[in-house]
């Protein structure tokens, strides 16, 4: 769906992307950037810095993103005005970032023409995350990391607690906290912001959303894709780090988080690490009860024939695909409520929702009629489609006794707003180049979510953990239902259709 989202200008900027050649920046970042300028966002004087070490000048890299944005932009979203004008805002320089003898050609390439001498300046860190530490001492060597200076994250944030506090450290010593914008895409999409509208602009859901009315909350982020070109990284991730640790970690903290005062970037923050602080911990045998890993095998995918995840990584591997677990917040608005999360690549289809469902009525009032019920369940639909599904009982028109049938209120986007919702990305960018970190994971934040996972990742570490395997475009394997089934519960597999 083609439409515009305007949106003020941001202020001129200097725009440096570390990885600026890689898929990341080539797939994601200058794409939403180029949105962004479709959309009269990015001003004159809005430069973009791409940096690797790849020997090409200015004219190669447009080249190279010119064929990016043809890729990866829809076509009805390209307009070949924009995409000049985009290209003309593009530089490249060839620099080792490890090599401190090649840092004086970014330097002198700042320096040279930016839209003023306190320019505000982003320096987006797509590359590994080793790479991070260095990168900001450099910065810092170099003058380039001032009071107008912003430093990008990507994730991962370190591979486990230390590592995060390690990264988290080498970063803090160059930038002040409110400069430091560790990105979760998951943060940035529509759905997710609008969970955050939906439970605190509008009062009849608060009453409902505790322990007395809900019965329990499921978190799903399921793909339909393999790990495709990022074997090497992810064999070293699995989804446990990849997924779970920051994004269902994140969805869990708006879902169940307190109404902080205001929204704002400190009280959002706040009140998210109190949930992650009030995780059931976990124990070498809640790992074994309450846990499952996966990993795809060979199957049948979107209609194709799928390999396995060992022939797509090109050895064998116990590195797990697919993560389902149940957990609980023990705070005094959700004791006693478990939460379902389940991740995986290569499942039946690409969908992420939450799901919550809602206790039975306390008694029966209709015991003699024909017909179903079923309890309440809100379906919050992330992606593709995204939406919301209220599931209600309702009595079916006749006149006759009283015969009941599930029904829903839906809201899709699509249809209620009649525009495209603008990727995660676009958001985040600017949001950056403002200075507004709330939607951001703060150092608090990472590090109590890799604190609440390390158990988790210690026992699945011992030689006799094996993820069990589950055939490619399916829910994952039989022990995922097994987690819900001897609760009584299911997965709830389909939402808003
Ligand atoms: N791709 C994705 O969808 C996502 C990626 N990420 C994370 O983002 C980071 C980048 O990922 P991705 O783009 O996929 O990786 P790629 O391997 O595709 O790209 C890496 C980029 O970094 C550059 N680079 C590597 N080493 C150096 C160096 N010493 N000096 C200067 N430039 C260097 C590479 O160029 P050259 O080799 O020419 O120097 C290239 O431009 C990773 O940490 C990844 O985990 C996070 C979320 C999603
Ligand atoms: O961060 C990551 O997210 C993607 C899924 O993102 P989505 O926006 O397409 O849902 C996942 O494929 C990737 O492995 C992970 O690193």
């Amino acid at each position: 769906m083609n439409g515009s989202t305007a949106a003020t200008p941001v202020e001129p900027c200097d725009f440096t992307v570390f990885g600026g050649t890689g898929d990341l920046a080539l797939r994601k970042l200058l794409p939403a950037l180029y949105l962004r300028d479709r959309d009269g966002q990015l001003p004159d004087g809005f430069r973009i810095v791409g940096v690797s070490r790849a020997e090409a000048d200015d004219e190669g890299y447009r080249v190279m993103v010119e064929a990016a944005l043809v890729e990866h932009v829809p076509s009805d979203e390209l307009d070949a005005t924009v995409v000049r004008r985009l290209l003309g805002r593009l530089h490249h320089v060839t620099l080792d970032v490890e090599d401190v003898a090649d840092w004086h050609r970014l330097h002198e390439r700042l320096k040279d023409g930016a839209a003023s001498d306190d320019v505000i300046r982003v320096f987006y860190l797509a590359v590994a995350p080793a790479l991070f530490g260095p990168i900001c001492d450099h910065l810092d060597q170099f003058g380039l990391a001032t009071e107008r200076s912003r430093v990008v994250l990507e994730k991962p944030v370190g591979t486990d607690l230390a590592t995060a506090r390690a990264v988290n450290e080498a970063v803090g010593r160059v930038f002040d906290e409110s400069h430091i914008f560790r990105i979760d895409h998951y943060l940035g999409k529509e759905s997710v912001q609008n969970l955050l509208v939906t439970r605190f602009a509008n009062t009849f859901l608060e009453p409902l959303w505790n322990s007395h009315w809900v019965d329990h909350v499921q978190i799903t982020v399921s793909e339909s894709l393999g790990v495709g070109e990022r074997g090497s990284y992810y064999d070293r991730s699995g989804a446990l780090r990849d997924m779970v640790q920051n994004h269902l970690l994140q969805l869990l903290c708006l879902v169940a988080m307190e109404p902080p005062t205001y929204v704002d970037r400190e009280t959002v923050r706040d009140e998210k690490l109190k949930v992650l602080q009030a995780l059931r911990p976990m124990t070498p045998d809640l790992v074994d009860r309450d846990t499952v890993a996966g990993q795809y095998a060979a199957g049948l995918c979107d209609g194709a024939a799928a390999p396995s995840y060992a022939d797509e990584v090109g050895h064998t591997s116990d590195t797990e695909t697919f993560v389902a677990i149940k957990t609980e917040v023990q705070n005094w608005r959700w004791a006693g409520v478990p939460f379902y999360l389940r991740t995986g690549k290569r499942m039946s289809e690409r969908l992420s929702e939450i799901v919550v469902v809602f206790k039975e009525p306390p008694h029966p009032m209709f015991p003699h009629s024909e017909g179903t019920s079923e309890a309440n369940r809100l379906h919050i639909r992330v992606q593709p489609d995204e939406g919301m599904r209220l599931h209600m009982t309702a009595k079916e028109p006749g006149p006759g006794g009283i015969r009941l049938r599930p029904v829903s209120l839906d809201l899709s986007y699509a249809t209620a707003f009649g525009q495209r919702s603008p990727d995660a990305y676009e958001r985040l960018l600017m949001d950056v180049v403002r200075g507004n970190t709330t939607l951001f994971m703060r150092r608090d934040e990472v590090e109590a979510a890799w604190t609440w996972v390390a158990p988790i990742l210690e026992r699945w570490s011992e030689p006799t953990h094996r993820p069990r395997r589950y055939p490619a475009g399916t829910h994952g394997p039989f022990a995922a239902n097994t987690l819900l089934e001897r609760d009584g519960r299911s997965w709830q597999e389909t939402g808003i259709e």
